[in-house]
């Protein structure tokens, strides 16, 4: 089914309840998610309106005699001449060939009639001259001006001189040519494909375990991690690389024949016997996907393990077509029923040990854990922006069968990897952000219900409002859609290259110029640099290298947060001085040592010191010269997550704090809609209604969200601007 948009979709999501075929990915974090449906709406700018124009100078000496060449020349005969030139069909044809289209043409002309009719003549460069005299007294064509005009806009756009080289640099149609490692290899790809909870990262962890030298891919640090402790446990010595950490089973002068990394850190020059890539349909997710093509075609080794949804199959043999490897594709069934429940919760008072409500905003989270703790239950909680130690904490509290705690509030962070002891999967609501949920990412969701070895083998799915489990039902019913594109992304080189070409822009403009320029074959598609690209604006002034710069920017920090970019544009500035980044300049900044939280914003502060330490780590793999403290903002960290585990645990009291006023807007009309629509279904008493406009009454009667109703009050407010 197309997905429709704008009103209609809202519409019919509420009329039809029809499942769309989403582009939205499963994903770790909220904030992700935004910028995900920010990139979702961001298309690659034209060329032309990315260059900006450059002002070419006047001559400074007049050549001598050149009153007499020009004669009478002036500048109305000039504009003459020039108002002739512009109107010849040819003119227009030759410059388009010259890469200058229509609207190129009209800025580069302007400026070339300004630069033709300065106040003093004379400043025009001779030859030019010249010839505008000759066309004023009939004794040439005004096209013979085209020489002149091509010149100047090139000097005008210089890109037009580089344009050549340029598409050549970034076209990015052969991506497995980037690997000549893997590509010595006559590689055996293997495909462990079938539903959630099949036993696919099992077996291909068997082939891991076996290899003499092997590396696993993981989507998060978690399941790195998790890979990591469960391989040494075996007694089989494995390391560990995330973007931030890197540990060793010895020590760095012995690394281990066995790896675990998240997938982005995967040397593509590391030769070994057994890659695995788990979750292999993230080729498709629109950030981070080229880490995924770039394992498949990059990952020089003689066996590859892919895990993944089926739908990823045939696409995975379409990319490896062109270098002739073959894919064998080993099935999995799902290794204990799931079934969809015949009746939504209703009410907290129905809530069961081994439920996990799994929410799509941390508001959501929090209401719904306040809302248990008034029932008398007190929830494990388990979202993005929490530090890795308080996941696991939370994990093993609710895994623990002699914890009072046996049920979990979540984001849909939990929707992958994490192994938890769900009985019943309650879906908050069925939308993430405006979009119903994808098929996959609900399949994905729903499959952490019932986890194979666990407590409770048999999982059911189900919704928190009965108006939800239809919903719900069609989703699950409908076929996962096979994956056609992948992300793919350019790497350094191409981007330091294109930089050669233009040196006058900045990075901003280059990575603009960058995707305008690029191109794809089919099956692929560009990864938005939307996050890159916030980054580096925020850093554009700061004058870094730019292969630090482009370093800085690729690092995996969240700036939806304001002073999360303060901070980022203070360690920019400070490495750009050349000073080091001191672990005492550091916690200067951040005012250390923290207060506990004693407020939802306190923690949210927490979580938010806990981000720039993590990027502190981060920088420091990378620089370490520059960023020298690591071991002691590890250790910081550490505190920081204890002190994030210890707000956490102490939830409910913060709860009844109130919710603080650090949350975005967005999440804040999350939080009253929920509240709004739990009134509805526990039947509690509604205040006097506040009826102020249709719209709103028309929230009160269908499970549209508050977030649609904002859309939805966009798209009529502009239909009204409209004339
Ligand atoms: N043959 C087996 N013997 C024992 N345990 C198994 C076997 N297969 C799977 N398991 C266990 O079942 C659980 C689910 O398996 P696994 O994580 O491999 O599933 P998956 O298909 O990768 O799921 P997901 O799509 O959620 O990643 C794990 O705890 C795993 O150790
Ligand atoms: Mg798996």
């Amino acid at each position: 089914m197309q997905r429709a948009t704008g009103v209609l979709r809202i519409l019919g999501s509420f009329t039809q309840r029809c499942a769309p075929s989403s582009s939205a990915t499963p994903s770790r974090f909220q904030a992700m998610n935004s910028r995900r449906k920010r990139n979702s709406v961001r298309k690659a700018a034209a060329i032309e309106d990315l260059v900006e124009p450059r002002k070419v100078k006047h001559v400074t000496q007049a050549a001598a005699g050149m009153e007499e060449w020009i004669g009478s020349l002036n500048n109305a005969a000039i504009h003459m001449a020039l108002d002739e030139f512009m109107r010849r069909p040819m003119v227009r044809q030759l410059a388009k060939e010259n890469g200058i289209n229509d609207k190129l043409f009209i800025r580069a002309f302007k400026s070339f009639r300004e630069y033709c009719t300065p106040e003093d003549l004379s400043s025009v460069d001779p030859g030019l001259l010249i010839l505008m005299s000759d066309i004023s007294k009939g004794g040439k064509d005004c096209e013979m001006l085209y020489p002149f005009f091509l010149d100047h806009s090139k000097q005008v756009f210089p890109h037009l001189e580089a344009m050549d080289d340029l598409r050549i640099i970034s076209d990015l149609t052969r991506p497995h040519n980037w690997y000549p490692e893997a590509r010595s290899i006559t590689r055996k790809i293997f495909f462990h494909a079938g539903p959630t909870n099949s036993g696919k990262t099992y077996h291909a962890l068997k082939r891991f375990g076996e290899a003499k030298s092997a590396v696993f891919c993981g989507p998060l640090k978690l399941l790195a991690t998790e890979v990591f402790n469960r391989t040494n446990a075996l007694g089989i010595p494995c390391d560990l690389v995330t973007g931030e950490e890197r540990r060793f089973a010895k020590d760095n002068h012995h690394p281990s024949q066995h790896l675990s990394s998240t997938v982005e850190m995967l040397s593509t020059q590391m030769r070994v016997e057994v890659v695995v890539i788990d979750e292999i349909q993230m080729l498709r997710d629109e950030q981070r996907g080229w880490a995924w093509t770039r394992a498949l075609l990059g990952a020089a080794a003689d066996e590859i393990h892919l895990c993944g949804e089926p739908a990823a199959i045939e696409i995975v043999k379409k990319l490896l077509e062109p270098i002739g490897e073959t894919v064998e594709v080993r099935y999995y069934d799902r290794k204990s029923p799931l079934t969809i429940a015949d009746r939504a919760i209703e009410s907290y008072s129905n809530i069961e040990p081994g439920d996990c409500i799994v929410c799509f905003s941390k508001r959501a989270v929090f209401f719904n854990s306040k809302k248990l703790e008034e029932n008398g239950i007190k929830p494990a909680v388990i979202y993005g922006d929490l530090p890795p130690g308080t996941k696991l904490a939370q994990a093993a509290k609710f895994n623990d069968p002699d914890d009072e705690c046996n049920v979990l509030v979540a984001t849909d962070a939990i929707g992958m990897g994490l192994n938890l002891n769900i009985r019943r999967v309650i879906f908050n609501s069925c939308t993430r952000q405006t979009e119903l949920l994808p098929t996959y990412a609900a399949l994905q969701i729903a499959g952490r219900a019932g986890r194979f070895g666990t407590a409770y083998a048999n999982g059911v799915a189900t919704t928190m409002r009965k108006e939800d489990l239809g919903t719900l039902k069609t989703i699950l019913a409908e076929k996962v859609e096979p994956i056609t594109n992948v992300g793919i992304a350019p790497t350094y080189d191409q981007i330091e290259t294109f930089s050669f070409h233009l040196p006058q822009a900045s990075f901003v403009r280059l990575l603009d110029l960058f995707v305008s320029v690029c191109s794809v074959s089919d099956h692929f598609f560009i990864c938005t640099v939307y996050d890159m690209r916030e980054l580096a604006v925020l850093i554009d002034q700061v004058p870094l290298p730019l292969k630090v710069r482009y370093t800085f920017c690729t690092s995996p920090l969240n700036t939806d947060d304001k002073r999360t970019a303060a901070v980022f544009v203070k360690m920019a500035r400070r490495f750009a001085t050349g000073q080091a980044l001191t672990y005492e300049w550091l916690m200067d900044m951040l005012e250390w040592p923290p207060k506990p939280a004693s407020t939802l914003s306190e923690l949210s502060l927490l979580e938010q010191n806990y981000e720039v330490l993590d990027q502190y780590m981060w920088l420091s793999m990378r620089f370490p010269d520059m960023l020298p403290d690591e071991p002691r903002v590890r250790e910081a960290s550490k505190i920081l997550d204890k002190m994030i585990q210890d707000g956490v645990e102490g939830f409910m009291s913060l709860l009844a704090v109130g919710p603080g006023d650090n949350s975005d807007s967005k999440e804040k009309r999350g939080s009253r809609s929920s509240e709004e629509k739990l009134a509805k279904l526990t039947g509690a008493s509604e205040k006097p209604a506040r009826k102020s406009s249709i719209l709103e009454a028309l929230l009160k009667r269908t499970d549209i969200s508050e977030e649609d109703l904002d859309q939805l009050r966009e798209e009529l407010n502009k239909k009204k601007k409209k004339p």
